[in-house]
């Protein structure tokens, strides 16, 4: 997970001028699925007509007294999406029957979560409803928001003619009177941190700025049509909110429209007591850019990556420069055999001296370690990284692709799979390979086709 929206006063910025409106083609858009979405328009005058406006809602709909429930304001082609999400909606995952987790004091940073016993990769740690869900973007009287204010010293000033903070706080209260009280009392007591205390945001726009976490996959309509921030969303949550920062964080959560939930999942072992941490930058920038995005949540980050860029930036710069391309490596006879397991077990030490589990990064190494087993023909390690691949549980992805019958090297299922041993028969690979896109296609035995944009050349 990665936090990083509503830093500091330039958001939200949608102008009039930019709403985005429904399009024609959703109007008559059948629910493929799941139970309709129902709920309020957010009364925002004359900005918008009320068939555009974000929808107040709680979610799931028709969800039992006591089952938990996020209060959401959503924008309409969102409840088309999310109502022809398949399964949608489905119950929360059940919680794991041990206490994983704990809550507690974390010197010099307030509350955290610590491990409640031992905990291998990839364990479900726990599942969680946002108490709030909510798009980032409202359109705003004021369309010169954005120009108005500025930054001095990683402080946001804001200009006394700037009144859309305000305005952005009476919309989120018409939300937290929606939710439940032990929710709402549970929203009220997350922390509100430096600088949201001092940069204008009211009471419940600060808890939305410093505990907020972004969620990427509820973007309305086509590609493009949403700018930036704008049509990106934000939960907020009772316990995932609480966890704090980490240069090499130890979890990693995902967000599940068809159950509207987090789920948090261990990255690595992690030994009973010691605190739970995820990542509110991108874990691959260098020291420096981290420093600065890290300051808009008051944070000056002590950790071993921080404290010793000389060492840990040239290894992120290294792994996220090394972009094994498995694809070129199949059609090409000329790069060497080894090229492509050399370059992925370069990525997983690096990954290893980084303490960078949670990146994808490893998701993708491991996953083109396979293939390139599997075309080099060697059923034994391609069943190591299937084994490994299976522990790598935070990433939706490992789910859907058939890992289960690869974890045995004598399988039959090797030999079925197109790759196999396609760099060393050059036959089959000309047989059956005549472009591209075309191996990029026979990938996806081995990884959603939703990863494939990474591996593409
Ligand atoms: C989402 S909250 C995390 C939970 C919070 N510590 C609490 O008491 O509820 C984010 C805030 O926690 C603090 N924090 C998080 N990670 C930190 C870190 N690595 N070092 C210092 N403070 C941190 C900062 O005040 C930050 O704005």
């Amino acid at each position: 997970m990665r936090r990083g929206f509503l830093k500091n006063a330039n958001t939200p910025k949608t102008k009039n001028s930019e709403v985005p409106t429904i399009q024609d083609s959703l109007a008559g858009l059948k629910i493929a699925g799941g139970i309709e979405i129902h709920g309020q328009p957010l009364d925002l005058g004359d900005r918008i007509r009320s068939d555009q406006a974000p929808i107040v809602c709680t979610l799931p709909p028709n969800a039992k007294p006591d089952e938990p429930v996020s209060v959401c304001l959503i924008w309409p082609e969102t409840t088309e999406l999310l109502q022809n999400t398949q399964g949608f909606p489905q119950p929360l995952r059940p919680q794991p029957n041990e206490a994983t987790y704990r809550v507690g004091e974390s010197p010099g940073k307030g509350m955290g979560l610590f491990a409640a016993r031992d905990l291998k990769q990839g364990d479900f740690i726990l599942s969680e409803r946002a108490l709030l869900l909510t798009t980032l973007s409202l359109p705003l009287p004021h369309s010169r928001f954005a120009e108005g204010a500025s930054q001095s010293d990683g402080r946001v000033v804001v200009p006394a003619t700037f009144n859309s903070l305000d305005d952005f706080e009476r919309h989120m209260k018409t939300l937290v009177d929606q939710m439940r009280p032990v929710n709402r009392e549970a929203f009220m007591s997350l922390t509100v941190a430096r600088p949201h205390t001092t940069d204008g945001s009211g009471p419940i726009h600060g808890r939305i700025r410093t505990n907020g976490c972004s969620i990427s996959n509820l973007r309305p309509g086509p590609p493009g049509q949403w700018k930036g921030s704008d049509g990106q969303y934000g939960a907020i949550l009772e316990k995932i909110s609480r966890l704090n920062h980490s240069c090499s964080p130890n979890t990693q959560s995902h967000f599940d429209k068809a159950s509207l939930s987090h789920s948090l999942f261990a990255v690595r072992d992690i030994a009973v007591g010691e605190e739970l941490t995820n990542n509110y930058t991108p874990l691959l920038d260098s020291a420096l850019q981290r420093e600065w995005s890290l300051k808009s949540y008051g944070i000056v980050c002590r950790c071993e990556a921080c404290l010793d860029p000389r060492t840990s930036d040239p290894r992120r710069r290294r792994l996220n420069n090394l972009a094994p391309n498995p694809a070129q490596w199949i059609l090409d006879p000329r790069l060497p055999d080894d090229l492509i397991v050399k370059q992925c077990l370069e990525q997983i030490l690096l990954i290893e001296k980084e303490k960078l589990h949670a990146s994808r990064t490893l998701y993708m190494a491991l996953s083109i370690l396979l293939i390139a087993h599997v075309c080099l023909g060697d059923a034994k390690q391609a069943s190591f990284c299937a084994a490994r691949l299976q522990r790598v549980t935070w990433v939706p992805y490992v789910e859907k692709v058939k890992l289960g019958e690869l974890l045995d090297p004598a399988s039959p299922a090797y030999a079925k799979r197109r790759l196999w041993r396609t760099r060393i028969d050059r036959a089959k690979a000309a047989r059956l390979f005549d472009s591209h896109e075309c191996v990029v296609r026979a990938f996806s035995e081995f990884i959603d086709p939703l990863a494939f944009p990474l591996v593409e050349a």
